[in-house]
């Protein structure tokens, strides 16, 4: 079953009506649909089975406890950039030692934080980085297990803003500085290097990225394991992209192909760090219309959610489909022939209550007639949705709904106006 479909003119998440979610929690409210979530998983999990990978979801996507809690009890393990990260993991019962630990600047305390837990990995960025662990890891006594992210220098055609693999990127290290500081980790006793990571981007839609990175890869751990290093794991980071508009992506198993015969040959464990492709399709972001306007030719939806709720439109110009929750009479129900249906219909810019030309969720959308009261479903907003979440303007976050079948669960609240103001101290 879809996660998302149309019962006559209404929207459901799964068995339970959007609108009545609406009606219940108000709006903005995030919507998941927990049968997606696992699904997605689970395919992760299939197009892999040969090599019983290790799947750390990337908890930057959507780190609701509720979303962690699910994905844990399906047999995920996690992959987190922060001690913040690390504690939401730890709160929603997931297991540590099959979490990774990524991202350029770790703390002190964040490293001993996770020494602490005995987490599987740090992914290490930098020898200033390498240099911090090992003192840390020493000064507890213990030995921490390290991967060098490397970046392969492969052109992963996606957005500027979500490349990462590339010579000019702020992450990982290049080979040849890469192979220069496994040699120092030999003298490092409070170090070892059980793995090699890799992560070249997010909302990669071609497979030709990953088998360069691959091919690179085999090679660079072989001439790590001639140093003696002890690698067992091949962490290919995360960045499967989605379906935003339409058939875009490429079905998980497709990259797993490309993957799979550079990784066996290593004869090391699979890990990998998707995020998107387990919860940008699992999710959705509903609104009510508040105004309509027009402004010289222009046609402005005005809508109660806003760039605060939802940044990706502002800040990578990126496509959300949008569809009303409630389709008028006399369409067809999306997406079979809606979008044949309503092409035509006047554009609309679909935008939020925020004092920046920058709040929109879509320009020139062609939308059926919509008026005042009106709910909008903006769809694949379930990774990097309310995780970019804002308060500017002094707006309260959204509410997020967690559905199982026929039943929804609150997994957050909507905040209140006390909330926005409850850490500020010395009045
Ligand atoms: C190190 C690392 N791993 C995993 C991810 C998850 O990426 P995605 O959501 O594209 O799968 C990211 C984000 O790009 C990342 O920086
Ligand atoms: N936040 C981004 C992608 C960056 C992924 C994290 N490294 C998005 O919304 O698409």
């Amino acid at each position: 079953m879809e996660a998302f479909q149309y019962r006559g003119n209404e929207l459901y998440c799964e068995g339970v009506s959007v609108a009545e979610l609406a009606k219940q929690y108000g709006t903005p409210l995030y919507v998941y649909s927990q049968a997606a979530l696992v699904g997605s998983l689970k395919a992760l999990q299939d197009a892999y089975a040969e090599v019983d990978p290790l799947i750390c979801y990337s908890v930057k996507a959507n780190s609701n406890l509720g979303v962690l809690k699910v994905l844990g009890a399906h047999g995920s393990g996690f992959d987190v950039v922060s001690g913040g990260e690390l504690f939401r993991v730890q709160k929603a019962g997931g297991d540590p030692g099959m979490t990774v630990f990524a991202g350029v600047g770790k703390s002190d305390p964040e490293i001993a934080q996770a020494i602490e837990a005995g987490v599987l990995m740090f992914n290490v960025e930098s020898e200033a980085e390498l240099a911090s662990i090992a003192r840390v890891a020493a000064g507890m006594n213990r030995v921490a297990p390290i991967a060098l992210r490397v970046n392969p220098d492969v052109d992963p055609k996606t957005h500027r803003y979500t490349s990462t693999g590339q010579k000019e990127s702020k992450f990982g290290l290049d080979i040849e500085r890469a192979l220069r500081i496994a040699e120092t980790v030999k003298d490092l006793p409070s170090l070892t290097m059980i793995g090699m990571h890799m992560h070249i981007g997010s909302q990669i839609t071609t497979v030709e990225p990953y088998a360069k990175a691959v091919a690179k890869g085999v090679e660079l751990i072989a001439k790590l394991r001639a140093m003696g290093h002890p690698i067992a794991w091949y962490n290919m980071g995360g960045g499967y992209g989605i379906a935003y508009r339409g058939p875009e992506a490429k079905p998980v198993s497709e990259f797993a192909e490309a993957i799979l015969p550079g990784l066996k040959a290593t004869g090391c464990r699979l890990a990998i760090e998707p995020g998107r492709v387990i919860a940008g399709n699992a999710g959705i972001l509903v609104s009510r219309v508040l105004y309509t306007k027009q402004s010289g030719d222009k046609r402005f939806l005005i809508q109660d959610a806003a760039m605060n709720d939802l940044i990706r439109p502002a800040l990578y110009e990126s496509f959300h489909r949008i569809w009303p929750v409630t389709v008028p009479q006399g369409l067809p129900a999306p997406p079979a022939d809606y979008e044949a249906a309503i092409e035509g219909a006047e554009p609309w810019d679909v935008v939020g209550p925020i004092c920046e030309s920058g709040d929109f969720f879509a320009k020139d959308r062609a939308l059926p007639p919509l008026g005042p009261g009106a709910l909008l479903a903006t769809f694949s907003a379930g990774a990097y949705g309310m995780v970019m979440a804002s308060n500017y303007n002094t707006r309260p976050r959204a509410a997020e709904i967690l559905v199982n079948g026929d039943g929804a669960s609150l997994v957050r609240r909507r905040e209140t106006l006390d909330d926005l103001v409850a850490q500020e101290v010395g009045l």
